[in-house]
């Protein structure tokens, strides 16, 4: 087909059909406080359970992929509530500045297809278990491929052995084999012109961080009026082996290493950590939510429309088998959890009841 000739062959402009895979179960049962990217909640685990009716040995399917550490989900998000789809969105991280949604992750895009890099942790039968979580619970699985940094990560370069390449930070915040030095990017950054050093002595690769205004990702697709940003920054990644080609330079804008929007510092009142240790008798997995809870919190969950229309606001969501309310105080960039209650039990097999589908409400 000649270059620039937009009709293809056989493909209706609005009808390809896709068949899900599978589907998901997560601590996440509502989009309200579901983590934005998957590095928000590392450690938070998945699993992804495919359909007998893909294949009629869905196993069989998995095979080879256990030699991987990582693998990217497509899912479709199932939960967006409006068909109506904008060419300009509101990242709550962008701190209600519009940008085009192609230069953003926001879920309300015209083709609703998410796409998340998690890490492996088991390979059970037609199940996947695995850890760094922002899709609620149920979502549609379209696909899974493995990551493979060697085709995945625009620095690609060849390393001396071919296949040992430096260990670095994913952008799960795990410690991964075989990962190039972009992806190592995110969390190294700096200001102006700083140079960071991955510390690897293999490579000796370098950052040069360039950032201007800082802004940051994480959108949730709500149109708000606001000022654009005009905000640029690049991230060029510098190595000094030869064999890293000029094209291996990669640009993100400064609102993903640099958020307008800052951390926020999250605080459990006494009853609500006696409320936890409680619930902890009962389930004894107290410790991960409690940490979920944190990490979900800290990068504030709330819409730009919640931030602005409500101000300092109570906050609820479910996470697990734990119904969790809180404060936010925007004039010191706290949030304040008040309460934890019990949503129900856990089921036998560690699942909240309410997505235990094996066992439902017998255990
Ligand atoms: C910002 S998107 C990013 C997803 C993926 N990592 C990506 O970059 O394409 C993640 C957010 O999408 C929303 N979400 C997750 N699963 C969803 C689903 N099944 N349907 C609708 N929205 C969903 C949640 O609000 C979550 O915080």
């Amino acid at each position: 087909m000649p270059i620039g000739d937009t009709t293809l062959p056989n493909v209706p402009e609005e009808t390809i059909l896709l068949r899900p895979i599978g589907l998901v179960s997560t601590w996440f049962p509502e989009k309200r406080a579901t983590p934005r990217q998957p590095g928000i909640c590392a450690s938070s685990q998945g699993k992804l359970t495919l359909y007998n009716s893909v294949f009629t040995n869905p196993e069989h399917a998995l095979e080879g992929l256990e030699c991987f550490s990582h693998m990217w989900i497509l899912f479709y998000f199932h939960k967006n509530d409006s068909t109506h789809v904008r060419a300009k969105v509101s990242p709550p991280r962008l701190n209600g500045a519009r940008t085009g949604v192609f230069g953003t992750r926001s879920p309300h895009r015209p083709s609703p297809i998410g796409l998340s890099l998690v890490s492996i942790d088991k390979i059970d039968g037609a199940t996947v278990y695995f850890s760094g979580v922002d899709m609620v619970d149920g979502t549609p699985v379209i696909d899974i491929k493995p990551f493979i940094p060697q085709y995945d990560n625009p620095v690609h370069y060849e390393s001396p052995d071919s296949t040992t390449v430096p260990s670095s930070r994913l952008m799960d915040g795990r410690e991964a084999e075989n990962e190039t030095p972009a992806s190592a990017s995110a969390g190294h950054t700096d200001s102006v012109g700083t140079v960071l050093s991955l510390g690897n002595s293999m490579d000796r690769s370098s950052l040069r961080v360039e950032s201007r205004i800082g802004e940051r990702e994480a959108p949730d697709g709500e149109e708000e009026i606001s000022s654009p940003s005009t905000a640029t920054a690049s991230i060029s990644v510098q190595s000094e082996r030869t064999s890293v080609s000029p094209s291996t330079q990669v640009r993100v804008p400064s609102w993903i290493t640099q958020p307008p929007v800052s951390k926020l510092s999250v605080t459990f009142t006494d009853r609500a950590k006696a409320q936890l240790e409680e619930i902890s008798c009962i389930s004894g997995t107290v410790e991960s939510p409690l940490v979920s809870i944190k990490n979900v919190l800290q990068e504030d969950p709330r819409s730009v429309y919640l931030r602005e229309r409500w101000g300092n606001q109570f906050y609820t969501f479910l996470i697990c088998n734990l119904h969790v309310s809180c404060k936010f105080n925007d004039c010191d960039h706290t949030v304040a959890v008040f309460q934890v209650k019990s949503a129900g039990k856990l089921c036998e097999c560690g699942q909240p009841e309410w997505q235990c589908s094996v066992h439902g409400t017998s255990c």
